[in-house]
């Protein structure tokens, strides 16, 4: 596709939807970081990602270990942290007075969720802002909240950042367009709200939850729907209208009756899928570039910290 080429949001559906592949851009971002990890080396600065992981979940396992092969690609140092689902508040308290205090650890992130004893917000308030790969520091969510910083200024949540930048590298414009969000999680929607609504992004944005009235009449309006919400196909081809842009960001685990085992099932019913101008798929949609983003805050922090 030509760099100067906008698509539009309402493209036929007849001719299938356009697929925002994560997976590819996630490799471009990674090659582009691969050479500005090259580029503080010469300069005798590595860059270091540490995970902090609590307890068994098997996703939250398989996800941090994605995040460790993605930063033996780019040529950032990893640093593992795992703790037992019984860590205390204190023991865990130590350990992000430990990383705040490591030079090797230029950023890190607290696998997201943490058990039910631990206070997560507490935890993420401890973290070093400088030093937070994840962008959920209140210092830095209060920074997009700002809007005062430039590219590469401050961090920013990874899954909404990625998100914003599949668009952008797909050459989608979506100054003007009317943009629905589904969920207000602070790792997703509550964030991606912000970012969509910035000068340099310029959409106008809804913020659907559980509270909202209606659901069917605002979905039916919008150019661009994010799902956001963890409930298998809960966007339905009725309620999308032709051409939509739809991203699908949740992830659930059903069973296949076919096969007797667990699959993964996006937000977005494949019928609504079928009527949109671009989908992005899931899994190898916005998942990649959610892992591609946090290496860009690692990077950017490094360079940050050696200007
Ligand atoms: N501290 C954080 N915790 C969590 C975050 C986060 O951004 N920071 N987000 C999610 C989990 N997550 C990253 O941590 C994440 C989720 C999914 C993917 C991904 O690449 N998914 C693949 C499918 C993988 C599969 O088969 O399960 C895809 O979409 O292609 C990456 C990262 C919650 N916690």
């Amino acid at each position: 596709m030509a760099e100067t080429e906008q698509q539009t949001t309402q493209a036929p559906a007849a001719q299938g939807p356009q697929r925002l592949d994560g997976t590819a851009t996630a490799g471009a971002i990674k090659g582009e970081l691969a050479e500005r990890v090259a580029r503080l080396k010469e300069r005798g600065i590595v860059p270091g990602l540490a995970t902090v992981l609590v307890g068994d979940d098997p996703a939250s396992h398989s996800y941090v270990g994605g995040k460790h092969r993605d930063c033996a690609e780019v040529g950032i140092a990893s640093i593992r942290r795992e703790l037992p689902e019984t860590v205390s508040q204190e023991e865990l308290e130590a350990v992000i007075d430990e990383l705040n205090a490591d030079p090797a650890c230029t950023g890190y992130i607290v696998q997201l969720p943490l058990p039910g004893h631990i206070d997560t917000q507490a935890i993420l308030e401890r973290i070093d802002p400088d030093k937070d790969a994840d962008g959920l520091h209140p210092t830095n969510l209060g920074r997009l909240v700002l809007d005062v910083y430039g590219e590469g200024e401050a961090p920013l949540p990874c899954t909404p950042h990625g998100i914003v930048e599949l668009l952008r590298r797909h050459h989608i414009d979506l100054v003007g367009k009317d943009v629905v969000v589904l969920g207000r999680g602070i790792t997703v929607g509550r964030p991606l709200g912000l970012l969509l609504s910035r000068r340099d992004v310029n959409a106008t944005v809804t913020l659907a939850h559980t509270g909202t009235r209606d659901l069917d009449a605002v979905l039916s309006r919008a150019d661009v729907v994010v799902a956001a919400i963890g409930v298998p196909h809960a966007v339905r081809p009725e309620q999308v209208k032709d051409g939509v842009v739809l991203l699908d960001v949740g992830v659930s685990r059903v069973l296949d009756t076919a096969t007797g085992k667990k699959r993964l099932t996006g937000d977005v019913h494949p019928e609504a899928a079928a009527k949109a101008s671009w989908v992005s798929p899931n899994p190898g949609g916005v998942g990649p570039m959610t892992r591609a983003m946090l290496l860009v805050n690692v990077v950017d922090a490094a360079e940050r910290a050696a200007a």
